[in-house]
């Protein structure tokens, strides 16, 4: 015989009591704790990505899913497992990580709290394969639900910013590059490209991670140029691709649904092609020829409002474009910008970044 102590909830207060238990109904009492605790736990995380899926997204479906997901939890939620409850004697509710004080943007809390109700379900389905037969099943179709959700959040996330996007910096090799792109992003910049054509992987990796994390701090979206191995291996939203890059067919294999592929096109055929092979959104130019593509002719405004007319997808007009023509490229239909030198060039990049998007502004959005 072995002594247990537990928390009387009907006294409201700390009492431990001391009961003769045999060896299994000591056993049984603790999985009851583990299946009690994790069943909090999982309906938490839930709570709070829930309100962000209602209030922040506004998204009635992706609410639903995490609704749903809490009331089938709660179901398992039997008077006995509350009963096996044991708060104040438990230590765990002691230890937190430094890291749960801190959250550096509602990407990562979205994270940490999705990380949390993971582990919990698969808590719940090993130790409930102890409680009910049908428990562990339950809890795993739960968990691969619960992946299927964050994959749909994240990618939704991802298109609702795209949308929301007009100006879009694709940077060039600079000495001041991290700085660079801060200042913009200070600006209200919300799309940021790594493009460099030159340095060795080694830098790319380095580079490419530390601008991920600068762009992810502001809630800004983060694509690599033409390269999807790297894409992935930084964790970017997307990529985006060029007519001689990777056919998008494979770049969404490997990338899968909810990260961004762009595709630069010139012309309609191409602009046609992009919107066929399931691009999120393409690049229109270059507008004028520019430094930055030397020997890439001009497709002209004319293409501008080709794709004002038939893009069914968002669209960047790029190639040198600055402050002195944007007016220009708007007037042809343009509502979002992609630019290089303007921004990587700028002396204020913040102040350019905030008069170019005050420009794109004044005109509503179709997509
Ligand atoms: C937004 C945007 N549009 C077009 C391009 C050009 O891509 P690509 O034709 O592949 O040329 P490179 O940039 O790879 O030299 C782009 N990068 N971004
Ligand atoms: C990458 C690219 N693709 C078409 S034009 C262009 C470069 C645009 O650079 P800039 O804004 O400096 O003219
Ligand atoms: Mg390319």
């Amino acid at each position: 015989m072995k002594e247990a102590g537990y928390y009387d909830e009907s006294t409201n207060g700390v009492v431990v009591m001391v009961e003769p238990y045999s060896q299994k109904e000591l056993i049984q009492q603790v999985v009851y704790r583990i299946l009690d605790a994790n069943l909090d736990r999982a309906r938490e995380g839930l709570r709070i990505i829930e309100e962000w899926c209602r209030f922040g997204l506004n998204n009635a479906q992706l609410s639903a899913e995490c609704k749903q997901l809490r009331q089938e939890i709660a179901i398992w939620h039997t008077a006995e497992l509350r009963a096996a409850r044991n708060t104040p004697g438990d230590r765990g509710t002691e230890l937190t990580h430094p890291q749960e004080e801190q959250r550096s943007s509602v990407k990562s809390l979205l994270q940490a709290n999705f990380c949390r109700v993971q582990e919990a379900l698969r808590v719940l389905e090993e130790y409930g394969k102890l409680y009910h037969p049908n428990m562990g099943p339950a809890f795993k179709q739960m968990r691969y639900r619960v992946y299927t959700l964050e994959s749909n959040l994240m990618g939704y996330q991802r298109h609702q910013l795209l949308l929301r996007s007009r100006l879009y910096l694709v940077t060039s090799p600079s000495e001041s590059l991290l700085a660079t792109v801060e200042a913009a992003l200070k600006g209200g910049l919300t799309l940021v490209q790594y493009r460099d054509k030159t340095a060795d992987d080694t830098l790319r990796l380095e580079q490419a991670t530390k601008l991920r994390q600068l762009c992810h701090s502001y809630g800004a979206l983060f694509i690599i140029n033409d390269r999807v191995d790297l894409a992935l291996a930084v964790d970017a939203d997307g990529v985006h691709l060029g007519q001689q890059d990777m056919p998008i067919a494979i770049a969404r294999q490997l990338l899968g649904p909810q990260r961004l592929i762009g595709r630069s096109t010139t012309n309609s055929d191409e602009m046609q092609q992009a919107i066929t092979e399931g691009a999120d959104y393409i690049g229109v130019g270059p507008v004028y020829e520019t430094p930055t593509k030397v020997g890439k002719a001009a497709a002209g405004l004319e293409y501008v409002s080709y794709a004002a007319a038939n893009s069914s997808i968002p669209w960047f007009v790029i190639g040198g474009i600055d402050a002195n023509n944007i007016n220009d490229v708007i007037d042809a239909g343009a509502e979002r910008v992609a630019v290089v030198r303007s921004l990587m060039q700028a002396e204020q990049p913040t102040l350019v970044t905030q008069y170019l998007l005050s420009q794109l502004n004044r005109v509503k959005p179709e997509t």
